[in-house]
């Protein structure tokens, strides 16, 4: 081979590539309200553009892992959800040693990884709907190993009783396959350019989720102000129109106000666009 030639990738390598992508796209997207892109820092004291940049690569070796460890393993039962699951703490592990301890990605560590590993396990079946239904599967198993966690998420859950980043995975991602996803083509088909596409994905899912991370922050008020502020800028016609933008603009300053930051909503946009580069493996 060539010096300048690459090694063929392999498809776990070509996985990880494509999730990293999307994590970059993600935090790149802009202007998304109350969260980190472009412009700043958004409701974060503690995170930036170049961090969440740096924390989306230092994912790579995990998502490539879990990717072989679904070749590997082959098939969705305890001993593929148990290396999942230490490979994600490993992951996590690495993401606080990049970002000094500020928690940039749990919750895609927690999608991606299962979403990676169910396209891993068969490849040939790249359909959006079926890979969240495995990925769902995945989910649904108990990790033998995990610590009792004293997570926010877990906090919320129990004092607003929602269902949270697991159950979300669990039920095969119905903000992605049911908002997310089916709102990108949608703008997409109306013509609008992709940023605009991507942000009135995010919105879609940001009107649907139940977010613990603003619940975290701002309580049931402040996700009431995300779902309908999100719902306003899509029904004026979403971010390509001067309507739809003008309500954008009213969102962020509100969810700036109660300092509230829709990450869960982020994540999943990262999954949604990740699932939407299915077709370029
Ligand atoms: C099963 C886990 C997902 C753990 O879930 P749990 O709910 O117990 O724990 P959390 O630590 O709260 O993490 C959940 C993260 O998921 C994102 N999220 C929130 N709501 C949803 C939702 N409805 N659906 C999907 N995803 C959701 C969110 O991640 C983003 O927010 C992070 C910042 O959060 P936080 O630290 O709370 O933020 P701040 O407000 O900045 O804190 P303060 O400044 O106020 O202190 C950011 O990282 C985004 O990613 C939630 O945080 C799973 O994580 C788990 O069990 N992991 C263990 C290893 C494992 O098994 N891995 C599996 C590999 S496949
Ligand atoms: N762009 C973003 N801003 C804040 N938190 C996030 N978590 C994941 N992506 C994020």
């Amino acid at each position: 081979m060539k010096a300048n030639m690459l090694a063929p990738l392999s498809l776990a390598e070509r996985l990880a590539d494509l999730a990293v992508d999307a994590l970059i796209d993600e935090a790149e997207l802009s202007p998304k309200p109350g969260l980190v892109d472009r412009r700043g820092s958004g409701a974060h004291g503690d995170m930036n553009l170049a961090l969440m940049q740096a924390s989306a690569l230092s994912l790579w070796p995990c998502l490539r892992q879990m990717a072989e460890a679904a070749q590997r393993i082959g098939h969705i039962a305890t001993p593929l959800r148990a290396e999942l699951g230490r490979l994600g703490r490993e992951g996590e592990a690495a993401m606080l040693v990049t970002t000094a301890g500020v928690n940039t990605h749990r919750g895609a560590i927690w999608a991606l990884g299962l979403l990676v590993a169910a396209w891993a396990l068969n490849p040939a079946d790249s359909d959006p709907l079926n890979v969240t239904a495995r990925a769902g599967r995945l989910a649904l198993i108990e990790d033998p190993a995990a610590p009792i966690a004293d997570s926010h998420g877990l906090h919320v859950r129990r004092r607003y009783g929602v269902g949270g980043a697991r159950e979300q995975a669990q039920q095969g991602f119905p903000a992605i396959i049911g908002h997310g996803l089916p709102q990108l083509l949608r703008s997409r088909s109306a013509g609008v350019g992709e940023t605009p596409a991507r942000l009135d994905a995010l919105l879609a899912i940001m009107a649907a989720l139940s977010d613990t991370c603003v619940l975290w922050r701002a309580g049931e008020q402040g996700l009431a102000v995300l779902q309908q502020g999100a719902r306003a800028v899509l029904e004026a016609g979403g971010s390509a129109s001067l309507a739809g933008r003008r309500h954008l603009r009213a969102l962020d300053a509100r969810l700036l106000h109660l300092n509230a930051s829709a990450g869960g909503a982020a994540d999943l946009l990262a999954a949604c666009l990740f699932l939407d580069k299915a077709g370029s493996l």
